[in-house]
């Protein structure tokens, strides 16, 4: 994941001439992106702030760039390292925890627009956050509940806080999924090798074909500085609890059968066998998903607007709280003792302590 770090600590004072004033700075650390170094530091025009200084190396010329985003302070102690051709990470090693992580986005799409618009060289701050907050988020539920569509609710409204890890399948690309953004559609041998070459954080046998998530799939999204969802079946969420990826799990239900089995009919994606299929499984996954103790949060899709409110309060998003659905289930003594159907067809979960 990255590169090796980069890491000059020097104490230098450097007089810079950007060809039309001289700029003085402290530096701190310098990496070398594509074909430009950056300085991060402090300068004499960054106030209290960390300043950024960009030096061309295909014209030798010294750059100072706007800068957009909340600033990191000023530290003495910084560590920068390549994420990729886009971004860096910064650490101010002498800071509290939640003010530490830092990232300088360099070359990203929303740098390159910004600097198209105000014809200049642009850099953008934006603060990490440690924690809970970039575990990575597994979703799992019997298909047909609904996790695709929360998912493409979630990456369409914050497309810079979320990364989909796009998984490896052996099923037939339907209608309008694309290769390479839906999933990697492989072929059996290919990914049979690639899972004992290592290649795989988990994988699964679903419906009859091949699925899994490859290391790959979720250091892309890391080292883009996002949160990683994974939407995966159970077996494959049982593998990633025992991994140490140490992500947030979430189980989606449906609430009730009936409806599980209209929306699979309606969304029209599978033949009358696949669908009876994936109905069978339904019945055995959602047992797991209820009581096998893997997922921390259990959510219900019955109005997918509140669902997803409810996903995004889970996911600590800034939202106005709403009647809360979810039971966490972090007592590895509660388990489901029974699962039925009540007379309104609405699932009745009955949870037993049996300790
Ligand atoms: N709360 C909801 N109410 C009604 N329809 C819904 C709701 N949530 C999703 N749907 C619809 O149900 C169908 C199945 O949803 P979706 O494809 O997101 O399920 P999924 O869990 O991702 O399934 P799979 O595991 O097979 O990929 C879609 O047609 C979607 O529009
Ligand atoms: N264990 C894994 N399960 C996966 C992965 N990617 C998707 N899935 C699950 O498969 C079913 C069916 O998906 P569909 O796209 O064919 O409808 C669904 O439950 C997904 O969650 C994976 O990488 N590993």
């Amino acid at each position: 994941m990255g590169e090796a770090p980069v890491m000059f600590e020097e104490d230098l004072h450097k007089n810079i001439s950007n060809g039309t004033r001289s700029v003085s700075m402290a530096y701190e650390a310098v990496v070398a992106v594509a074909n430009k170094q950056y300085l991060v530091g402090s300068t004499d025009e960054s106030g209290s702030s960390i300043g950024v200084l960009a030096l061309d190396q295909t014209t030798s010329k010294w750059i100072t760039p706007v800068v957009l985003g909340d600033k990191p302070k000023i530290c003495m102690d910084l560590s920068v390292i390549i994420l990729n051709e886009e971004r860096i990470l910064v650490i101010r090693r002498d800071a509290a925890s939640e003010d530490s992580i830092w990232f300088l986005e360099l070359n990203t799409k929303f740098v390159r627009d910004q600097s198209q618009a105000l014809e200049t060289e642009v850099v953008s701050w934006s603060k990490g956050v440690i924690g809970d907050d970039l575990k990575p988020v597994v979703i799992s539920g019997p298909s047909g509940v609904g996790k695709g569509t929360l998912i493409s609710k979630l990456m369409d409204d914050f497309p810079t806080k979320f990364g989909f890890s796009v998984s490896h399948t052996t099923r037939a690309p339907r209608q309008n999924e694309q290769n390479g953004v839906h999933y990697h559609f492989s072929v059996r041998s290919d990914m049979e090798k690639d899972i004992k070459d290592g290649k795989f954080l988990e994988y699964a046998l679903v419906h009859d074909n091949l699925y899994g998530t490859s290391v790959e799939a979720v250091e892309v999204v890391a080292d883009a500085g996002k949160r990683c969802i994974l939407d995966i079946d159970v077996q494959g969420a049982r593998q990633v609890r025992a991994s140490p990826l140490g992500a947030k799990f979430i189980f989606i239900r449906p609430p009730s059968f009936a409806e599980l089995e209209n929306r699979l009919r309606a969304r029209g994606t599978e033949t009358e066998e696949q669908v009876q299929k994936r109905l069978r499984n339904a019945k055995a996954e959602i047992e797991q998903g209820l009581s096998s103790g893997i997922f921390d949060h259990i959510l219900e899709n019955d109005d997918l607007e509140v669902c997803y409110r409810n996903l995004k309060k889970l996911l600590g998003l800034d939202v106005t709280p709403d009647v809360c659905r979810t039971s966490p289930v972090t007592e590895p003594h509660l388990r489901m003792n029974h699962l039925a159907e009540n007379v309104d067809g609405h699932f009745v979960v009955d949870y037993k302590n049996n300790k």
